[in-house]
């Protein structure tokens, strides 16, 4: 039975949504915070459903041999180690739309709240102090409120506060002008939106181009008696910097929704007067956790029962409806790459895919990786089908995909090239009844189905051949299940499909390389 550990506090509806497609729970919403008991409990789990608390280091994806997918529920991945994932080939996905909406809407009401002081007067008032002259605020109406990074978050709140009647302008290098018109939003450099606006919202991701994009130099060059809300993630912002700048009135306020340690308690900024905290509640509402409760569970379920990809950042993305097209061709992709990189000789320099009728209207990507990973298997013990292409970009191996609309004998072919210093070998092979059968390798058609076991052999196309080999394999009491021959003539190069039902010794494979006729006797593994 499948297995998923949700290892943070996540909506009921996703245990009731993975078990309802018998996928067995462990629920243990405090693990998250403690790694050594994660370490423990991730031993024997498929999948893994989180929200921030969990930090999916490299020591917690090795230590969990099983996982195949983790599953954020929310946005930032910030707190999962993704390369170390994608080499251990576990699929890492996110809910991206689930909680923008409420996030957009904290920050919101963060600039509200740092604009009007409204926590520090509720504090005072229920203090009996009634100090009406002391939380004197500032209006939004005809503001300038400059957002850093306007995607999905960034637009909601431009939307808001346009109808807020405050005039947006934004800094992101991935927002193209049309879709910044679009919006009505102004794109602008980082230093001029510094300087023009009266309010900064940060809603980028944290990586290393974002890490303290409010910098100490950046807060120098700021509008004096701006306000800065941060509703993202706190290593955008350099908090000691923050702290001189709130405290010498250069910034008049600031909301900040996260921190660069969390949880974060009894961080000096809080002593300030003019800041405005909340302990990363941006996503938490009742209407955005159930988004992302649903979200992730179904990405999970679909994933670990069918296959299917969404809203995966390490790999290109699957419907369920394609997935059980996709499932036996990649099946066929890694059997004909398994038989190609076993049967090379040399470093790879290039592998290629050839999509023949039906299945070249098939999304090609989950297909190559198939083929990709199993083709470098025997050079590259660490790839898998997640991190296939991108381990061969590194090293130089280039991957390309063909596609003909027609087949001539089947329905549907993959043909697969493997390149080397050394030489081209390729393979061809359509499903037959859904199973991968081999149909051509090279010029010779020959057809064979895969067993566990097998052995490939190129010969002189002479008599007697097939009686010496089956002698020495009978010599070794090794069975012959299936022998599949082809030959482009009479008289020349042969080649030879065997399915063995034992394993081959190095002996009995010496014995074969040793006949006479024989050009190449080598083992397959499938
Ligand atoms: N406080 C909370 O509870 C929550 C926080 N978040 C955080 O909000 C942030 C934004 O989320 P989304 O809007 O959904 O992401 P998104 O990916 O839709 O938008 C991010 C935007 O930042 C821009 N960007 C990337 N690098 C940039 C750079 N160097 N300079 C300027 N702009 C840059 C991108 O082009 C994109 O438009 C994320 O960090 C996410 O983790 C999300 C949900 C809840
Ligand atoms: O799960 C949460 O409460 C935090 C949400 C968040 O930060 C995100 O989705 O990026």
């Amino acid at each position: 039975m499948v297995k998923v550990l949700i290892s943070d506090k996540l909506g009921d509806d996703a245990v009731r949504i993975l078990e309802a497609r018998k996928i067995e729970v462990v629920f243990n919403p405090d693990l998250g915070k403690d790694p050594a008991a994660l370490k423990e409990a991730l031993q024997d789990v498929d999948g893994l459903a989180i929200r921030s608390a969990t930090k999916m280091t490299a020591e917690l994806i090795e230590a969990a041999p099983k996982l195949k997918v983790i599953g954020r529920a929310g946005i930032g991945v910030d707190n999962i180690d993704i390369d170390a994932a994608t080499a251990a080939g576990i699929a890492v996905m996110n809910t991206p739309f689930g909680n923008a909406v409420t996030t957009a809407e904290h920050a919101i009401a963060m600039m509200f709240a740092v604009a009007r002081k409204i926590p520090q007067a509720d504090a005072s008032t229920k203090q009996s102090k009634w100090e009406k002259s002391k939380f004197m605020g500032r209006e939004l109406f005809g503001k300038t409120l400059g957002l850093i990074g306007a995607g999905n978050i960034g637009g909601i709140v431009a939307s808001r506060a346009q109808g807020l009647r405050m005039k947006v302008i934004a800094f992101d290098p991935f927002l193209s002008e049309e879709k910044a018109n679009d919006m009505g939003v102004e794109l602008v450099s980082l230093n001029e939106l510094l300087q023009r606006a009266d309010f900064i919202s940060l809603h980028t991701p944290l990586n290393d181009k974002t890490r303290n994009i409010i910098s100490r130099e950046a807060l120098e060059v700021i509008r004096p008696g701006a306000f800065i809300i941060n509703c993202a993630r706190g290593g955008l912002i350099d908090e000691d910097a923050l702290a001189e700048a709130l405290d010498d009135g250069r910034v008049a306020g600031a909301a900040l929704d996260v921190f660069a340690e969390e949880p974060a308690k009894n961080h000096p900024i809080f002593e300030r007067e003019n800041v405005v905290v909340t302990p990363h509640l941006g996503a938490s509402t009742r209407e955005a956790q159930e988004n992302v409760a649903v979200q992730i569970a179904e990405q999970i379920a679909d994933y670990l029962l069918t296959g299917a990809v969404q809203n995966a950042l390490n790999m290109p993305s699957v419907t369920a409806d394609e997935a059980p097209k996709l499932k036996p061709f990649i099946n066929l992709g890694e059997k004909l790459g398994s038989l190609a990189g076993q049967l090379v000789d040399g470093a790879i320099t290039g592998i290629s895919v050839r999509f023949a009728g039906h299945v070249s209207e098939l999304k090609a990507g989950p297909i190559v990786s198939g083929v990709v990973s199993s083709a470098l298997k025997p050079q590259l013990a660490t790839v898998n089908a997640v991190n296939a292409t991108s381990l061969a970009k590194d090293r130089g191996i280039s991957i390309t995909e063909e596609k003909t609309e027609t087949s001539p004998n089947f329905g549907s072919t993959l043909t697969v090239k493997v390149e080397t210093a050394n030489g081209a070998f390729s393979v061809t092979g359509a499903l037959f009844g859904g199973e991968p059968r081999i149909v051509r390798i090279g010029d010779v058609r020959l057809e064979a189905s895969l067993a566990p076991n097998m052995l490939f052999v190129i010969n002189e196309d002479k008599p007697g051949f097939i009686g010496a080999l089956g002698d020495v394999l009978s010599d070794a009491k090794v069975n012959i299940a299936t022998f599949n021959l082809g030959r482009q003539e009479a008289g020349g190069e042969a080649m030879a499909l065997i399915a063995l039902d034992q394993e081959l010794s190095d002996d009995t494979l010496r014995a074969i390389n040793a006949l006479p006729q024989i050009k190449r006797a080598a083992p397959l593994k499938f």
